[in-house]
């Protein structure tokens, strides 16, 4: 495409491009897509925030960029992120998996209306709107400018059961199109790039992310009617790490093979530990006082009461549950430090890389909290948990269970990270409990919501953690370094200040 094209690109108000024709389809195609959180709820209105054409009128194909709000029957409204591709139909036989509809009428009458990602023309459109900087209407494309990003590699959809969609360029790249967008930087660009100006590798470096501007409205805005002209993230480009193995994909195979994994784990351990120190020196830190400890005691129990409405297999073990939470609140915080994390650390979000070293990605948090809580600074200890579990789940995805493995992944993985801050995470029993009791509680209603046949490994996890004992009873102790291993580096950064 070239830059006069580009420069005639449109930008289309709302009342311009009317949803109208396109509703119906989307109605109908939205639910079923693997990234759309409304699962279950019944859909009460379609709202269109944004529509800018990304080619001219009457290209063929042709790219639409909207921004769609979705109201549900109790109460939620999100907005999310869809790219259409148009063309006279029918779709040659390539595009037909992509199909979203036909328009009887309005300005695509007799077109085919598409999932953009999935036709290569508009998918490398994206990656030169990436390349050449600049506004189209609200979107804004920026970039790296001492990151080169190659001309024309060939695109493909990554497959599989993603949060997002993404798409990767000629294995040298991977572009990240968040579907579920909020006002406010997503920390999927804001913890990357501070990684990276911190001079840290172990996550790869944002070189090119688009944005929509949008004017604070009264209601139906992206936010579900909240005031705010933060700009919404909408993609991300990095480096596509090539002959890298996910650390989910790694344990299982070694589950399989009735194999070790500890070594890994320790190292996963350290990677974690390098990124939280990073992230700690990068950003503020805060010390966790007792009115925090009360506010995160506070969210956990209204989450855990929220799920077991939603979940109602958890009800015979809240008041169980609860009591982690009752301690974390007692303990008044113990003034441990409170920082960017990751946010949502499992197996799932680790690559090891083709030299055997450790990578960590997907720092959007958990994506069915609100943005404002997934941006706000907690013990590093809520990623430990998150992985703890996950050595767990790839446990008990083995037949037959296998909690001698999971047990000894854990206590590697406690051991590595205090291999490099010089201190175990097992230290702090009360904070880890409370973690993985809430994260155990997240995975109920995750699994419950998108893959019931899950639901019972979170459940097992939740029946020992609403006994009330000791996890330090549970998890072998802090075992001494291997003879010759580096000694323990100081804990990331001291607080800066105690919270009010
Ligand atoms: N930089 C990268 N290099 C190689 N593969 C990647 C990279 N980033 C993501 N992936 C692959 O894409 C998958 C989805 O990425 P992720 O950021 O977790 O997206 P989502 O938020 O949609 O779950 C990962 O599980 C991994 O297999
Ligand atoms: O990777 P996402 O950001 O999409 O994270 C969501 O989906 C994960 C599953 O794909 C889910 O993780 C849970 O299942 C994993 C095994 O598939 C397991 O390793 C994790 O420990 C477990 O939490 C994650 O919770 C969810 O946010």
């Amino acid at each position: 495409m070239s830059e006069a094209a580009s420069a005639r690109s449109r930008h289309s108000s709302p009342a311009a491009v009317p949803l109208g024709p396109l509703e119906p389809m989307l109605r109908a195609w939205l639910p079923r897509q693997r990234w759309f959180a409304g699962k279950g709820r019944a859909i009460t209105r379609l709202r269109l925030v944004s529509a800018v054409e990304l080619l001219p009128p009457g290209s063929t194909p042709g790219l639409l960029h909207l921004l769609v709000g979705v109201d549900c029957a109790d109460g939620t409204a999100d907005c999310y992120q869809l790219l259409l591709g148009v063309r006279p139909a029918p779709l040659p036989p390539g595009l037909a998996p992509a199909l979203i509809g036909r328009a009887e009428h309005g300005p695509y009458a007799g077109h085919a209306v598409y999932e953009g990602l999935g036709d290569p023309r508009l998918a490398a459109l994206l990656l030169e709107r990436l390349r050449a900087p600049g506004s189209h209407g609200p979107l804004r494309f920026d970039r790296d400018p001492d990151a080169p990003i190659p001309a024309d590699p060939a695109p493909r959809p990554l497959s599989g059961e993603q949060t997002n969609s993404s798409l990767i360029y000629g294995d040298s790249h991977i572009l990240k199109v968040f579907r579920r967008v909020w006002p406010g930087t997503n920390p999927d660009l804001e913890l990357p790039r501070a990684l990276a100006s911190a001079g840290c590798t172990r996550v790869p470096a944002p070189v090119a992310w688009y944005e929509a501007e949008l004017p604070a409205g009264p209601s139906g805005g992206p936010g579900g009617g909240r005031r705010t002209d933060e700009p919404l993230t909408l993609g991300v480009l990095q480096p596509y790490l090539r002959g890298s193995e996910d650390g989910w994909q790694l344990a299982l195979r070694r589950l399989a093979a009735g194999a070790d994994f500890t070594a890994e784990a320790h190292a996963l351990g350290r990677a974690t530990a390098e990124v939280h120190s990073a992230l700690a020196s990068a950003l503020p830190t805060v010390a966790l006082g007792p009115a925090q400890a009360a506010r995160l005691a506070a969210g956990m129990t209204a989450r855990l009461a929220a799920t077991v409405r939603e979940v109602p297999a958890l009800q015979p073990f809240e008041a169980g549950l609860r009591g982690a939470f009752d301690a974390l609140a007692a303990s008044r915080g113990t003034g441990v430090p409170a920082q960017r994390i990751h946010g949502d650390l499992h197996l799932g979000q680790t690559l090891r890389t083709a030299d055997g070293s450790w990578a960590l990605i997907d720092f959007e948090g958990e994506p069915a909290r609100p943005l404002a809580d997934r941006r706000r600074p907690e013990p590093a200890v809520r990623d430990i948990a998150g992985m703890l579990r996950s050595f767990d789940y790839a446990a008990r995805s083995h037949r037959p269970f296998a909690p001698a493995w999971a047990d000894a992944c854990r206590a590697a993985f406690c051991e590595g990270y205090a291999r490099t801050t010089g201190r175990d995470p097992r230290e702090d029993p009360v904070l880890l409990r409370a973690y993985e009791t809430d994260k155990a509680v997240y995975e109920a209603r995750y699994e419950s919501r998108h893959r019931p046949d899950w639901l019972h490994v979170p459940m097992a996890a939740i029946r020992r953690l609403a006994e009330r004992e000791r996890p330090a009873r549970r998890m072998p102790h802090p075992s001494p370094p291997p003879p010759g291993s580096a000694a323990p580096h100081p804990h990331p950064k001291p607080p800066r200040r105690p919270l009010a």
